[in-house]
């Protein structure tokens, strides 16, 4: 079933246009995949998708009414949006920046509950956070950091998930926990994830679909078979690669050339 629709978008910054009427929908409880050269617009679409850049040329839906429609409580109580430097650059604790992602759910003037605590606690163990809970997230690694952006994105209990780029910083050890991570958890509450992400081998082993984006443009959609194959990836990359299958999964890698 659909769950977001985008339907003729299109934006510019100024003159120059950097989505070009594109269509396409994320159905519910799926992983699915912006890849793409750099420049191409990913994180302009992811951002257009969360409601973060608006555009009048075009629509996005979210289960069957426009994103515009929605106040931004409401929006932040189902979408949840982590961003590549997504952590506030202030000294606050790893504690309170993942408590942040409690607000949509907080009366006004509220404190937080015995509940919200719990659901705080529980999100800082699964990223084994609880240890550096009250160091200042500006004294962080990037990894870190990451770590404590999908942390508060957990507790925030989105319907969706938004990623850009969340494996940048993370050695293969914690790019692998991470996905992992947000496997289980998209299996135990049906969440549905939408993620940028430029390596090419993990978006073909953790989506669903994907959408193969270039100069604004859809160039492949679909599932991981019907977007990473030769021709594609070639004339959008530049690049002649030669494609394997994943000794396990069977999913499509690619090797440099
Ligand atoms: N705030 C901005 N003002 C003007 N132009 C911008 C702005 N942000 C992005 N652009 C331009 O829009 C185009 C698409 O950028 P975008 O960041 O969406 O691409 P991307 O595919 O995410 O790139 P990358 O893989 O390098 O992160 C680029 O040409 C970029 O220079």
């Amino acid at each position: 079933m659909d769950l977001i629709r985008v339907n003729n978008l299109s934006f510019k910054y100024g003159e120059k246009k950097v989505i070009n009427n594109i269509s396409f929908n994320v159905n519910d409880g799926e992983s699915f995949g912006i890849i793409g050269p750099n420049g191409s617009g990913k994180t302009t679409l992811l951002r257009l998708m969360t409601g973060l850049l608006n555009s009048s040329d075009g629509e996005i839906q979210f289960n069957g009414n426009p994103i515009s429609n929605y106040g931004k409580k409401e929006l932040a109580r189902l979408f949840a949006v982590v961003e590549q430097e997504g952590t506030p650059p202030l000294a606050f604790s790893v504690e309170e920046v993942v408590a942040m992602g409690r607000y949509p759910w907080l009366k006004p003037f509220a404190n937080l509950t015995k509940l919200d605590h719990q659901i705080i606690h529980k999100a800082l163990t699964t990223f084994e956070l609880l240890g550096i809970r009250n160091q200042p997230v500006n004294t962080l690694s990037g990894g870190q950091r990451q770590l404590v952006s999908l942390a508060r994105a957990m507790v925030q209990q989105p319907k969706v998930l938004f990623l850009d780029e969340p494996t940048t910083y993370l050695d293969i050890g914690n790019q692998q926990s991470l996905m992992r991570h947000i496997r289980k958890w998209q299996e135990e509450k049906g969440l549905t994830t939408i993620m940028v992400l430029h390596d090419l081998n993990l978006a073909a082993q953790y989506c669903d679909r994907l959408v193969l984006l270039d100069q604004g443009s859809i160039k492949a959609i679909g599932k991981v078979e019907e977007v990473i194959r030769e021709q594609e990836i070639e004339k959008v990359y530049k690049i002649k690669p030669i494609l394997v299958k994943h000794p396990l999964t069977k999913v499509p890698q690619i090797l440099l050339n």
